[in-house]
Order: structure tokens, then C-alpha cells, then sequence
């Protein structure tokens, strides 16, 4: 059957612009994810903020994947740092649509926002759900102070998911130290899965080919930095590094930076464009930077073939899927030690680790490539062969999906005993309900039946017993009760018939003349002046109980009727009626079954009351006395 994941993404959409102030990695992990999940066969849809009036709710994004908008808050763009106060509204809208289609199995939540709505629809829906933070809000503040503009509330909310998940998905090493050392995350619960690459998306491009393409020079040593302009990228210090290659070490080079709001690069739609183009101006290298702009992902191959070397340099990063993309198209990397990115490159050999805000060993690394090209060539081979065995969407979705199953195992687990638990709980509620309500009505009929029967068996009588089904068996076992013992461990039997017990005369009779009269042929054969009819019924509508409660009649017996919910006809054909104030069978028949004992302890009460000796054979009875019916008080 298939499995339906909703991943949730409240920001980003992986039908976003990539390279925008808001959209960048998450935007493409979201939808990498969601297209390779597509691939082995779960149906996933991807739940994410209405930020256009004239998206559709739903669209069929490719074979598997639906994107559905969901309205919170305005129609419009909005920094995700403004968008927490929407959320309710989101999670309300989400569980709407949810309801009208099938029922989710997983919900994949991506950042602390989204992971919210996911945490309360596990509340409310019962839906595990894993989380991939993509950022954590604590790390983001130590390293962003003020410029962090998320609200104060993140850190309490991260917590939350932190214990609620089901799962939580490390991208990195560095990421699931954060999660331990800051927010006490359980570490079972932690899983490191890192992002990819898509091979469709990104390979090696013939560098001549890829450079008349994007018409740079063959012969100019090319610095590639990619990405989201914001300022924790660091590409100050990508550009402070290339100023050391050019001024420092006189080599000449050019830095394109790829990115930014507009595809024309323009400080005023990107502002980080122009505090970046200040800096190259005054370290005296504004003419070998040149700003490309926003560029497709299609593209993108292009300039990371063209490169000679990828260079990332931010403060801190949760994973960076440049680096790894820079790799899939031969090209190594210098990228700062931090996050992701000291996980996904391999110092000296898919190129160098330096730290962040060191432009001069930048300078000098790129110096050194510079000037070691057959060492340069080496990497950018290395580097392929890495992400194509670690880093693949593929790899990467596999893992997710085992990951998911692991969950889909435990849930289902959980779920049904949870489900089960519950009804058992019930049941014995609606059982202590019935017996309670028993109680307070029934002692009297009890105790007028108790009479009755130990008068019977008293002056010699005998007890006839019918009832169908359950009722049959409880028939049989009031029989057994007093043809052998209750309680008391010596005396006479109490002659007592179960009327459901010859399977031959009530096949033969059924089979011959019809069911209605298989108890009122017995009584009309059996039955004795003075001895009673004893029947059992949930409903008081059997006919054949009551066609022996008539035979019964006839023969001036009496009647005692076991019966529960409005008694039927029975109520009105017995001499005493003990009806349990239930109208669900099985709770009758648990309240009948203890009557049934009652009234057992009762009749030995009744009438084992004088000791007589008599030769028994039970073990040690030579020292004991044997009970017997003596006589009825
Ligand atoms: O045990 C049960 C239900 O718990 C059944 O076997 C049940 O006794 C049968 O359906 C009987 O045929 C019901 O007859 P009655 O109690 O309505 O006279
Ligand atoms: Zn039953």
C-alpha cells in the first residue's frame, strides 16, 4: 500500500527562486526529497505558505509529488522571521486539507516552524512525524547576536520538537553536537543523513565547453562563490581572501559571485551586493569581481564547471549544498571548518578547510592551487568521486526513507496498543458502570431468586435452565454449580438441567419440528410440580425461552428470568425477574455471570446450614463433615 508523506515546509517551497534572500538549500532539499521519495514509491505532498493570491491550492509538481498552499496569514511574501504568528492559522489549514484526503502516514517537517505544526497535528491527528531543523535557533543566535530578527519564543519551541519528534534528522556531525549540547536532544533519536546532490541536476562540464557557454575567457583562473547573499555567508571574507591572491601573490584571477534578488546584480533590489562590491572597491580589486546575479539551477552547472576552484567562507553553516554541488561538477572547494561543510570536504583532498574568518590563508590556499595545477586537477577529480559515493539524493533519500520506516514500525506498534489500550479501558469502564448500576437494583430480585430456588431444591425439586448462546453456557454453568459444588467442598449435588445440553434431542427436535420449542419440549418432558424454569436472555426475546417459560406456566412452575435491557416478552412470563440495567449484551452477560454465582453462594448459603455425617470418599474426610440438604430456611 502506499505510504503518504507530508513534508512541510512553511518558507520554503521547491517551487522557490533559488538564490533568493529566503530560499536556498531547504528550498532544494525540499524538493530533492520529495522527488526521490516520489521515486520508490511513496506519495508525498508537500505543505507550504500561500505567498502569491493566485497560487493554486494544489499542484501536481511531478509523478508523485503534489505542492499544496496552504493560507496563513497574507497571500504575499514574508520574511520568515515575521512568520511565526501565522502558524496557527497554517496548522488549522493544513489539518483541513489533511482531513479531505487519505490518511498521512509521516509528516517530514523542515525547520522550527513548520516541526511546530507538525508537533501539534501529532497532537491533535496522531501523525509521527520527523524533523530535519535545517538550522537551530540557538546556534543561529550565537552566531548572528542581534541579527538574529527570529522571535525569542524559537528556543522554547525547538525544545518542544526536540522531545515531541518522532525523529530527528541530523544533516551533519556538527549539527547533532548542537542538538546534544544545546538542546539535550536524545541521541536514539537522533539520525545523521546528510543533503546531496541531483546527478540530473549537476556533472562535470567540459571547462572549455562550460566557459564559451557563459562567455568567460579560457585562459583566466576563475573563483567561484555561489549562493544566498546574506551577510553570515562570509563572502567578505571570500573577497578579502581573493584580494590577498591578487595583491599578495600577484596572481591574477577573477571572483564571479552568483547570487542575489535580481538577475542583474543591483545593490538596491540586493543590498548585500553593494556593502560587498564597497569592500572589493577599497581592498583595490572592484574591476576582478564581478557580481553575475541571480541565475537558474539549471544553469548553475555551468559556472561551477567553469570554475577552477568553489570557494565558501561562512561564519557558520548548518550544511551548504554548494559545496557539494561545486564538487559534483569536478571542482574542489575551499570552504570554512564549520558545520556541514568540514563534514562534506575533505582537507587535501576534495581541496581545504581553513577557518572562517581567515581571508589570508584563503588567499594563500588559492595561491598555492594556483600555482600546483596538476594538484588542482587531482582535487577537483577527487572531489567527484567523494559526493558521487556519499552524497547523492538517492543515497541520501534511502536513508530518509529507512529512517521513515523505522518510525512507520514503531508508530504502528504504538498506535495499535494505544488504540487497543483504549478499548480495553472502555470496556471496563462500561463494565464497572454496569455493575455498579447492578448493584444498586438487583439484590432484591437476587435474593427473591435465591429463595425460591433453595425452597425447590429443599422440597426435593429440580431446576430446568435454558438461554441460547452465552446464555446457553451460563445455563450449563448455574448446572454445573449445583449438580457439583460451589463454595461449600462437601455435600449433595442439587439437581439442576441445563436444557441446552443433549446435542440429540436439540438437533432432533430443531432438525424435526423447528428451534421455537427445543427448551418447551424438555419442560413439558422433565418437569415436576414444584420444580422452576430458570431462563436466561440478554434481550427477554428468544423465542424459544419464551415458548418454555409458557410450557413452563402450564405446568404451574416457576419462572425466574435472568434477562438485561427492557427484558423483552420474558418480563412478562416470570415469577421473578432479575434484569440487568445494561443494554449491551456482553456487559449483561458479565453482570448475568456473577448472578450466576450469587445465586450459587446464596442456595449453599440457604441450605447447607445443619452438618451431617455421612461415609465420604473424599480425600481427608474420615476427619470432616459432608454437608447435605437438610432441610430449606
Ligand atoms: O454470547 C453472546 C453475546 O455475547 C451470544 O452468543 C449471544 O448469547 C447469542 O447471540 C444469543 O443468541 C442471544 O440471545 P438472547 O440473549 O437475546 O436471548
Ligand atoms: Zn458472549
Amino acid at each position: 500500500m502506499t505510504k503518504h508523506i507530508a513534508l512541510i515546509s512553511e518558507h520554503a517551497t521547491p517551487l522557490g527562486i533559488f538564490g533568493g534572500v529566503d530560499s536556498g538549500g531547504q528550498n532544494v532539499y525540499v524538493g530533492q526529497v520529495a522527488k526521490h521519495l516520489a521515486a520508490i514509491g511513496y506519495s508525498v505532498d508537500v505543505f507550504t505558505r500561500r505567498d502569491r493570491p493566485q497560487l493554486p491550492e494544489v499542484v501536481e509538481w511531478h509523478c508523485g509529488v503534489r505542492i499544496i498552499h496552504v493560507s496563513a496569514g497574507k497571500p504575499e511574501v514574508l520574511p520568515k522571521e515575521a512568520l511565526l504568528p501565522h502558524m496557527e492559522e497554517f496548522t488549522t489549514n493544513a489539518i483541513a486539507f489533511m482531513d479531505r484526503q487519505w490518511r498521512y502516514d509521516l509528516i517530514h517537517a523542515n525547520f522550527w516552524m513548520s516541526a511546530l505544526v507538525a508537533a501539534e497535528i501529532k497532537r491533535q491527528r496522531g501523525i509521527p512525524f520527523v524533523v530535519t531543523f535545517h538550522a537551530l535557533g540557538r546556534v543561529r543566535r550565537l552566531h548572528q547576536g542581534n541579527a538574529d530578527r527570529f522571535p525569542d519564543e524559537r528556543f522554547a519551541i525547538e525544545d518542544r520538537i526536540v522531545r515531541e519528534a518522532d525523529k530527528i534528522i541530523a544533516e551533519c556531525p556538527q549539527d547533532r553536537e548542537d542538538l546534544l549540547s544545546l538542546y539535550q536532544a536524545d541521541p536514539e533519536k537522533i539520525k545523521v543523513i546528510p543533503c546531496g546532490f541531483d546527478r540530473s541536476e549537476f556533472w562535470q562540464i567540459d571547462r572549455f565547453q562550460a566557459r564559451l557557454s557563459l562567455g568567460i575567457p579560457q585562459q583566466e583562473r576563475i573563483v567561484l562563490q555561489l549562493g544566498r547573499l546574506v551577510p553570515r555567508k562570509g563572502v567578505d571574507n571570500a573577497i578579502r581572501g581573493f584580494a590577498r591572491l591578487v595583491e599578495q601573490h600577484e596572481i591574477t584571477a577573477r571572483l564571479l559571485i552568483v547570487g542575489g534578488e535580481s538577475v542583474h546584480p543591483d545593490p538596491q533590489i540586493t543590498p548585500e551586493i553593494g556593502r560587498l562590491n564597497a569592500i572589493a572597491s577599497t581592498l583595490g580589486i572592484g574591476d576582478r569581481v564581478t557580481f553575475i546575479g541571480h541565475r537558474g539551477r539549471e544553469v548553475l552547472k555551468y559556472f561551477y564547471s567553469a570554475a577552477d576552484v568553489f570557494v565558501t567562507t561562512p561564519w557558520y553553516e548548518p550544511f551548504g549544498i554548494t559545496p557539494l554541488e561545486a564538487m559534483a561538477c569536478g571542482t574542489p572547494v575551499i570552504g570554512s571548518n564549520v558545520g556541514g561543510i568540514k563534514f562534506t570536504v575533505k582537507d587535501g583532498e576534495t581541496g581545504y578547510l581553513i577557518a572562517p574568518n581567515e581571508p589570508e590563508i584563503l588567499g594563500d590556499r588559492l595561491a598555492f592551487l594556483f600555482q600546483n595545477h596538476s594538484l588542482l586537477h587531482l582535487l577537483g577529480k577527487q572531489a567527484l568521486r567523494h559526493v558521487e559515493r556519499c552524497f547523492t539524493w538517492q543515497k541520501v533519500t534511502s536513508e530518509i526513507a529507512a529512517l521513515y520506516e523505522t518510525v512507520l514500525a514503531g508508530s504502528k506498534l504504538v498506535g495499535n496498543s494505544m488504540h487497543e489500550l483504549a478499548a480495553i479501558a472502555s470496556s471496563f469502564d462500561a463494565a464497572i458502570q454496569a455493575f455498579q448500576a447492578s448493584k444498586a437494583t438487583l439484590s432484591e430480585g437476587i435474593l427473591a431468586a435465591a429463595k425460591q430456588l433453595s425452597h425447590c431444591f429443599a422440597q426435593g425439586g429440580k431446576v430446568l435452565i435454558c438461554g441460547n448462546g452465552g446464555s446457553a453456557a451460563e445455563a450449563q454453568h448455574l448446572a454445573a454449580e449445583f449438580v457439583g459444588r460451589f463454595r461449600c467442598p462437601y455435600r449433595a449435588g442439587l439437581p439442576a438441567i441445563a436444557l441446552t445440553a443433549d446435542s440429540a434431542i436439540l438437533t432432533a427436535w430443531s432438525n424435526d419440528v423447528g428451534y421455537d420449542d427445543i427448551f418447551a419440549r424438555q419442560v413439558k418432558t422433565f418437569a415436576q410440580p414444584g420444580d422452576i424454569l430458570l431462563g436466561i436472555s440478554t434481550s427477554g426475546r428468544s423465542r424459544n425461552v419464551i415458548n418454555a417459560f409458557q410450557a413452563a406456566r402450564q405446568q404451574n412452575l416457576s419462572c425466574i428470568a435472568l434477562l438485561g435491557g427492557n427484558g423483552g416478552e420474558l418480563v412478562g412470563l416470570a415469577d421473578i425477574v432479575i434484569r440487568v440495567p445494561a443494554n449491551d449484551p456482553q456487559r449483561i452477560q458479565e453482570v448475568q455471570l456473577l448472578v450466576v454465582h450469587l445465586l450459587c453462594e446464596l442456595v449453599e448459603e440457604k441450605l447447607l446450614t445443619v452438618p451431617q455425617l455421612s461415609g465420604s470418599k473424599e480425600p481427608g474426610a474420615g476427619s470432616r463433615e459432608q454437608l447435605s440438604v437438610i432441610s430449606y430456611q
